[in-house]
């Protein structure tokens, strides 16, 4: 399979996606009821999480030429000996995926790949979550592999591959953007057997505009942000769904604005949270800041520490946005 994007690291980047969310797919049919460990912020991580982060990492590692990732988990926890069953359990789901028989050692090695040391701002490097919505995973609902590059600072690139989000125009299948700086999305439909099939990017002819939102309330404040689409006149009852699937949502037309309004004095924003989510909105024409209007400032290390929660819009004034966030919304101190 080529892109139509034209480029190694894209198609480095789509083929690693594709392994991890086939992995995830494995892992949600199979584990019934999924090994889960807690991490220190108590959010869950699962067999899931570490395997699709370790078949990323070892994929870029053998064949892009850019190999240092930041990325959200790390071995750390699984080299404990109470977690020798999820060790073992991970183990298995990778040397699956990859049709050999790997070794802990190897596959927490290439976990432990994802904890690049980084110049903030400088060099290039990608940024990934394994699986970004868990709890949604966990709820066999939405969630994305999202994978982004970042270069001096800016994305330059994003792949997302939302395995259980269907769109109108191709029922039974997932969804998988491909970003390029400049260059546009594609919007693909990703099979079950990993296959991809190119589509327009939008998928409805509906343009009754909506809002999106976290189903989480504890991720972003449901309460203001109703008050915020009241203000900008949305009157459509707000579509919530996990991960990053909001951002390929507005790229394909299904939702027009996502707000994620902070909920926790303190709290910043992660990196592999947004890289890729934004640039396939920005290529698709959209535009995305944070809640106060600023652009997302990826140059300073792990987390958008610059910026407060997240505004986005495709086919809409997103200015109106900012002023309704201004007037309306009452944000936690810092
Ligand atoms: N208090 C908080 N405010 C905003 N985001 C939070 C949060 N606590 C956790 N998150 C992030 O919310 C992400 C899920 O997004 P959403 O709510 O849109 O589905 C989580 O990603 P992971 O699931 O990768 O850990 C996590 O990084
Ligand atoms: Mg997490
Ligand atoms: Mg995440
Ligand atoms: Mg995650």
């Amino acid at each position: 399979m080529t892109t139509p994007l034209h480029d190694q690291a894209i198609q480095h980047a789509i083929e690693a996606v594709i392994l991890a969310a086939d992995a995830c797919r494995r892992v949600q049919q199979r584990r019934i009821t999924p090994q889960t460990l807690e991490k220190r912020d108590k959010s869950p991580v699962t067999v899931a999480d570490f395997a699709a982060q370790a078949l990323v990492c070892h994929h870029l590692a053998e064949n892009a030429s850019v190999t240092a990732v930041v990325g959200e988990e790390s071995a750390d926890a699984l080299r404990s000996e109470d977690e020798a069953a999820t060790r073992a359990a991970v183990t298995e789901e990778v040397s699956e995926s990859l049709g050999i028989e790997c070794s802990e050692e190897n596959v927490l090695g290439w976990i432990d790949r994802g904890s690049a040391a980084i110049e903030p701002g400088k060099g290039t490097y990608w940024t990934l979550d394994p699986i970004d919505g868990t709890k949604g995973f966990l709820r066999r609902e939405q969630y994305a592999v999202a994978l982004g590059l970042i270069e001096d600072g800016r994305v330059v690139l994003g792949v997302l591959a939302c395995p259980n989000l269907e769109m109108p125009d191709a029922p039974g299948t997932g969804t998988l953007l491909a970003a390029r700086r400049g260059q546009g999305v594609i919007r693909y439909s990703l099979a079950e057997d990993g296959s991809l099939d190119a589509h327009d990017l939008r998928a409805t002819d509906d343009t009754t505009p909506r809002f999106c939102e976290s189903v989480e309330s504890a991720h972003s404040d449901q309460d203001q942000a109703a008050a915020i689409a009241q203000r900008i006149g949305i009157t459509a009852p707000p579509y919530r769904i996990d991960s990053q699937a909001k951002y390929a949502s507005l790229a394909a037309g299904l939702a027009s604005v996502y707000l994620r309004m902070p909920t926790r004095p303190g709290y910043r924003e992660k990196i592999w949270d947004h890289a890729a989510g934004s640039i396939v909105v920005e290529e698709a024409g959209g535009t995305v800041t944070d809640i106060l209007g600023k652009p997302l400032d990826f140059s300073l290390g792990r987390e958008l520490t610059a910026n407060r929660g997240i505004a986005a819009s495709v086919d809409f004034d997103h200015a109106s946005i900012i002023n309704a966030v201004t007037s309306v919304a009452t944000l936690p101190s810092e």
